[in-house]
């Protein structure tokens, strides 16, 4: 029932998924959005070792894989990486990455982290 799913939510992850959802709206074209295919991106699995995207971060959010804000944090700026590492500068996925990182930044700086987790605690 809707209420206690949402007891269910610890404080971190009522964090987690506000976060994510705020970064995942400045995705305005969705690239970010599911993994990355082979299809649309040739030879994409041999050069990007550890692939990630929004809706794998929100899987991991669910099944509460995310112990800390750091965890969340790292998976984001690999996700941007990863679209920095396969993508020459030119392109449309790169330039999308590197805006994408910088909101982050700014939202996942360490004091910002710090102060959530004195909202939290
Ligand atoms: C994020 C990324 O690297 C990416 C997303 C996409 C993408 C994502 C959704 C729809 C279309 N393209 C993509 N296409 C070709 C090469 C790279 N990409």
């Amino acid at each position: 029932v809707g209420l206690s799913k949402e007891l269910e939510l610890s404080p971190l992850q009522l964090c987690l998924e506000n976060l994510h959802r705020t970064l995942q709206r400045k995705d305005t074209q969705g690239f970010f959005a599911y993994p990355v295919n082979d299809t649309i991106a040739p030879g994409y699995s041999n050069i990007i070792t550890h692939p990630m995207d929004f809706s794998s971060m929100k899987y991991k959010i669910d099944s509460k894989e995310y112990h800390t804000l750091e965890k969340f944090r790292s998976d984001f700026f690999l996700m941007c990486n990863n679209a920095m590492v396969y993508n020459a500068p030119e392109t449309i996925y790169y330039k999308a990455a590197k805006k994408l990182m910088q909101s982050g930044c700014k939202l996942l700086a360490p004091d910002k982290i710090i102060s959530m987790y004195r909202g939290i605690g």
